[in-house]
């Protein structure tokens, strides 16, 4: 299931990152051997209670003159409203009330979304309560007092936010239909993909500047198999500011394929692999959604019979922290390999899906167990009981040890690496829990 979405809009210095931290703590979700991927704050994943969520901050505001925040705050209010399930409204009770806060709060009443409002800096609530108060005068609902510093009211706060979140996800949860997100730099080349697909020129965007577009989602059928594909184009032309445009980008990223079940991570063949493409790649891969590596504009290649092991060998050495991805060399423009994209997508999703019967994995763990013996320390050998599938997309197992504690990352790896040589699993990342057990 997809991971609801929610997004935090607020003046400059209201606490939203003092909030961010007190939600996402340690949690800041960016796997450390994941290069590439900066610790920003730009999303997180928190837990609370038997809820997640991903936390978005739309952020980016320079403190200035009025007028330049009332448009910033809208470009924020526009995303939040374009890619989040709840908006999370921050303001300031020490601040106050200002006329920016009136007409973003108006544009958030009028998008229908599930708007939250949170009075930050409520250090002490006898004290402060009355201002609170004020803030009903935005007309977007019962303001929650909370402090970030202090992490009070959070509870409360998060209590309320879940309660907008979509039940079950009806719609997106019945329909069994893959989901397939395209993501990658501006100018790789996705929407010509998505053209290519469909096999018509779509009008996609007005160039009319500041328009919007929301990621738009799109039926494809071929054969008796259905896809929808979710694509992210059309960011170029939002923004002009090079930060702003990557946050965006970033946040448009995250959300897409927080919905996807398989991920085109779409490279330009002339640029080569850069690091913004192993950061958005970074995203997929620590969502454990099921990858492919793209390489569009294969056409615009000189090339001769090495080229593409050279390539594979580039882009693998680039993207080492995901050596199960596919790869796929194709040109949207002479539509070279495009339809082969489908074979690689029902691959990708077969292999997310796939489940392995405990015996048949047991006797691969026990064999790779006697090829090599498991790490010890002080005297002390690790013992692997019994390992077991608990659940797909991404296949995820849990091994049963004596002690944790001698369980080594490159042992995990080991083992990893012997279950996809019996089992393939290509394009999906494994996950391994590891949990202790009493000798029997
Ligand atoms: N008293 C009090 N101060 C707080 C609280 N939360 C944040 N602050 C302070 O408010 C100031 C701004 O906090 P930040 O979290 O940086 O605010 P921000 O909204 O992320 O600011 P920008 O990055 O400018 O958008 C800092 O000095 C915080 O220490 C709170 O609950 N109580
Ligand atoms: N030579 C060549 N050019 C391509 C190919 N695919 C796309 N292009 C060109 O690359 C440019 C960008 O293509 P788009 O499909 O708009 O790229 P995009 O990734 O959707 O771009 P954004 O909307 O900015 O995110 C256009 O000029 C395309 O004609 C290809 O396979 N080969």
């Amino acid at each position: 299931m997809s991971k609801p979405v929610v997004a935090v809009v607020g003046r400059p210095n209201v606490g939203k990152s003092t909030l961010f931290n007190a939600l996402a703590g340690e949690m800041i979700s960016i796997v450390k051997d994941t290069p590439g991927v900066t610790r920003d704050r730009i999303y997180a994943d928190v837990s609370w209670l038997d809820k997640e969520f991903t936390l978005i901050d739309t952020g980016g505001i320079e403190p200035e003159s009025g007028d330049v925040i009332l448009s910033q705050m809208r470009e924020q209010a526009q995303i939040a409203i374009d890619t989040a399930d709840v908006i999370l409204f921050l303001t300031d009770v020490r601040q106050g009330l200002v006329d920016a806060d009136f007409k973003v709060a108006d544009m958030l009443r009028r998008s229908q979304k599930p708007v939250v409002l949170a009075v930050n800096k409520v250090d002490n609530f006898e004290k402060f309560m009355p201002d609170v108060y004020e803030f009903y005068n935005l007309g977007i609902g019962e303001p929650k007092p909370i402090s970030a510093a202090g992490k009070q009211g959070l509870g409360d706060l998060l209590d309320c936010v879940a309660d907008h979140f979509p039940q079950g996800l009806e719609g997106e949860e019945e329909d069994e239909r893959p989901r397939i997100a395209i993501v990658g730099k501006p100018n790789v080349g996705k929407s010509s993909i998505i053209n290519r697909i469909l096999g018509e020129q779509r009008v996609i965007v007005s160039d009319v500047a500041g328009t919007t577009r929301d990621a738009i989602d799109t039926d494809v059928k071929r054969g008796d198999r259905e896809y929808v594909f979710i694509d992210t184009a059309g960011l170029r032309r939002k923004n002009k500011i090079k930060e702003e445009l990557e946050r965006y980008s970033i946040i448009r990223t995250v959300t897409a394929v927080e919905r996807a079940d398989v991920v085109l991570v779409v490279i330009d063949a002339a640029e080569g692999v850069t690091e913004q493409d192993a950061k958005i790649a970074g995203i997929a891969h620590e969502r454990g959604k099921g990858i492919i590596l793209v390489v569009n504009k294969w056409d615009a290649l000189e090339k001769n019979d090495r080229t593409m092991r050279e390539y594979e060998n580039e882009l693998r050495r680039i993207l080492s922290f995901m050596p199960y991805a596919q790869t796929m060399y194709i040109s949207a423009l002479t539509g070279q390999r495009v339809e082969k994209l489908f074979d690689a997508i029902d691959t990708v999703i077969a292999n997310q899906t796939l489940r392995i019967a405990t015996g048949v994995l047991n006797e691969i763990v026990t064999e790779a167990v006697a090829m090599q013996q498991p790490p010890s320390d002080k005297g002390k050998r690790l013992k692997i009981y019994y390992i077991t599938q608990v659940s797909v997309k991404p296949p995820t197992f849990v091994i049963f040890v004596n002690d944790k504690e001698l369980m080594h990352f490159s042992y995990t790896r080991y083992l990893e690496n012997k279950i996809r040589e019996a089992f393939g699993f290509g394009g999906t990342s494994l996950r391994f829990f590891v949990r202790e057990r009493k000798e029997k």
